[in-house]
């Protein structure tokens, strides 16, 4: 038996829609959504419902042996894990954003989730900036005054629209990725194969 670390919310909503699509019936149905379950057990796969953050955790430490997990997590901070493929959902991006009459080269303070990458980005085109980190809601700070602009995750734009916000870059694109325990991928390659090829990524 392998194990799957999935990461809640959107990702596992994405990976649902997928596997449906797909007509993976088997995994679509043990999948559903519902109830409080920590984790499920479909055929040979034990899935287990973590928080996106903590997916990269739970496989570097071989509590799971593979995780799906958005790129944005495993680009933010650095895991020593095996980044075994794209996934073909969970399409998104991190982008500077802000008002939309503010110049991107004016920009002084950012909030953001993602405070590697924004100093990153803001270090490599040689413009200093302060970082304000926040867990949620970004699009507030430049709003109440706390940012000049933020660098967050955009998908449809909508949340920018709606708070009269505009995209000034993108810096990322995102999507989700399978990521393998190191010693996993060796040790229970046959498993992790079979189900790389059920659900069509080899
Ligand atoms: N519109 C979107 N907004 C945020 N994340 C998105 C979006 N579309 C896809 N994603 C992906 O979903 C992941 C976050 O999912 P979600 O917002 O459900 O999790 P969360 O538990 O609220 O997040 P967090 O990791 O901040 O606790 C991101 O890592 C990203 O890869
Ligand atoms: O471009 P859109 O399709 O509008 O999606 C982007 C929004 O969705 C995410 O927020 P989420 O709903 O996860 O809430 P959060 O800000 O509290 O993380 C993200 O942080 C943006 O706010």
């Amino acid at each position: 038996m392998i194990t799957i670390a999935l990461a809640k919310g959107r990702v596992y909503k994405a990976f649902n829609e997928f596997l449906a699509d797909k007509d993976l019936a088997g995994y679509a149905d043990g999948l559903q959504e519902g109830g409080r379950d920590l984790f499920r057990v479909v055929g040979d796969v034990k899935f287990i419902f973590a928080k996106g953050k903590d997916v990269p955790t739970y496989v570097e430490q071989g509590v799971a042996d593979l995780g799906v997990v958005g790129s944005d997590t495993i680009t933010e901070k650095t895991y020593n894990v095996l980044n075994v493929s794209e996934l073909p959902f969970g399409q998104c991006r991190l982008a500077i954003a802000g008002p939309t009459a503010l110049d991107e080269s004016d920009i002084k303070v950012v909030a953001t989730s993602f405070p590697n990458l924004t100093r990153q980005y803001f270090n490599q085109n040689k413009q200093d900036v302060d970082i304000v980190f926040l867990n949620g809601s970004v699009e507030l700070a430049p709003i109440l005054g706390l940012s000049d602009a933020i660098v967050d995750i955009v998908q449809t734009g909508t949340t920018l629209k709606e708070n009269d916000l505009r995209e000034y870059k993108t810096i990322l694109p995102v999507q989700a990725r399978l990521i393998a325990n190191k010693q996993s991928f060796y040790i229970k390659e046959e498993g992790i194969y079979q189900f790389m090829q059920e659900i069509g990524v080899v």
